[in-house]
């Protein structure tokens, strides 16, 4: 049984100098995050600036080069196990399976993630009332919406009671409405479980009004963080939303011309869903 390290208990995700290199690429560059246990906190940057690097190295799916990140206590390069059990991931690529039904794919998931087989069937249920899927479990997944695929993506990864819950853009390609209802779950899993929530997003509007803190990432740094009440109370700038406190700290819309949020949700619904 691996053993957590010493580690103060509202602490439930830290990085230290975390660090990725591609070849001479560093794509994250001294990583230092500390998240609280129950916080939603989300990481926001433009395209390729290392949010997803990031999220993979704390899901124990990419080797960090230097530095080092601890979840619950457990280092993610030498107790990648521990850390496993005690995260939920929903990356960006579409892993539900289409050819399955949403029950069939819950229940690899409940084996994959050890559940006892006399507890799978409860938890299985649980979850698809949680997400109110119940309807659909027994439809084949390619005949479910974007919506359902996000909430059924998401039950897969709250199976087996994570503590803490990665969502790599959990809510790209989607409708307003269905984009609502992915944030109300999210909300609803903090509230009911205390699930700490570590996520990624384009929507700023919904990263303001969902996340208790931000960090902005540029270039594989993390160039400030803080609650964005109290970015967009740091920019002197009467009435500030999120989007001017992303562009003083990136620049991103200068950059590009265009508008950053219509650029990503455009590449990312065609990615996601064509
Ligand atoms: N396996 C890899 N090999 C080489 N370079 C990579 C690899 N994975 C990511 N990168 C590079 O690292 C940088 C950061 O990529 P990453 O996907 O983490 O960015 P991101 O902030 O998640 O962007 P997006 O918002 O587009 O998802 C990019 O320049 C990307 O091309």
């Amino acid at each position: 049984m691996e053993t957590a390290t010493n580690f103060p208990k509202s602490v439930i995700l830290e990085t230290h100098e975390l660090t990725r290199r591609f070849d001479s690429f560093t794509a994250v560059d001294g990583l230092n995050l500390s998240v609280a246990a129950g916080e939603v906190f989300g990481l926001l940057g433009p395209n390729g600036a290392g949010k997803s690097t990031v999220i993979k190295m704390l899901t124990t799916l990419l080797p960090p080069s230097a530095g080092r990140g601890t979840i619950a206590g457990y280092d993610v390069t030498h107790q990648s196990q521990a850390v496993r059990r005690a995260i939920g991931y929903v990356p960006q690529a579409l892993s539900a399976d289409g050819s399955l039904t949403g029950y069939e794919n819950l229940l690899i998931f409940a084996k994959l993630y050890d559940i006892p087989s006399q507890r799978r069937q409860q938890r299985i249920r649980d979850v698809l009332e949680f997400m109110g899927l119940e309807e659909v479990a027994h439809r084949l997944v390619r005949n479910y919406s974007g919506g359902m695929i996000r909430k059924l993506e998401i039950a897969q990864s709250i199976l087996h009671r994570p503590q803490i819950m990665f969502l790599d853009e959990p809510t790209v390609g989607l409708d307003p409405v269905a984009r609502n209802q992915v944030w109300n779950l999210v909300q609803e899993l903090r509230e009911d479980y205390g699930t700490t929530i570590f996520l990624t997003t384009h929507f700023l509007e919904e990263a303001d009004s969902l996340c208790d803190r931000v960090a902005i990432m540029n270039q594989g740094k993390v160039i400030t963080t803080g609650s964005p009440t109290d970015l967009k109370a740091a920019l002197d700038t009467p009435n500030a939303t999120l989007d001017d406190v992303f562009i003083h700290y990136t620049g991103a819309e200068l950059a590009s011309g265009v508008s950053y949020r219509d650029t990503a949700r455009t590449r990312r619904n065609a990615q996601r869903l064509g």
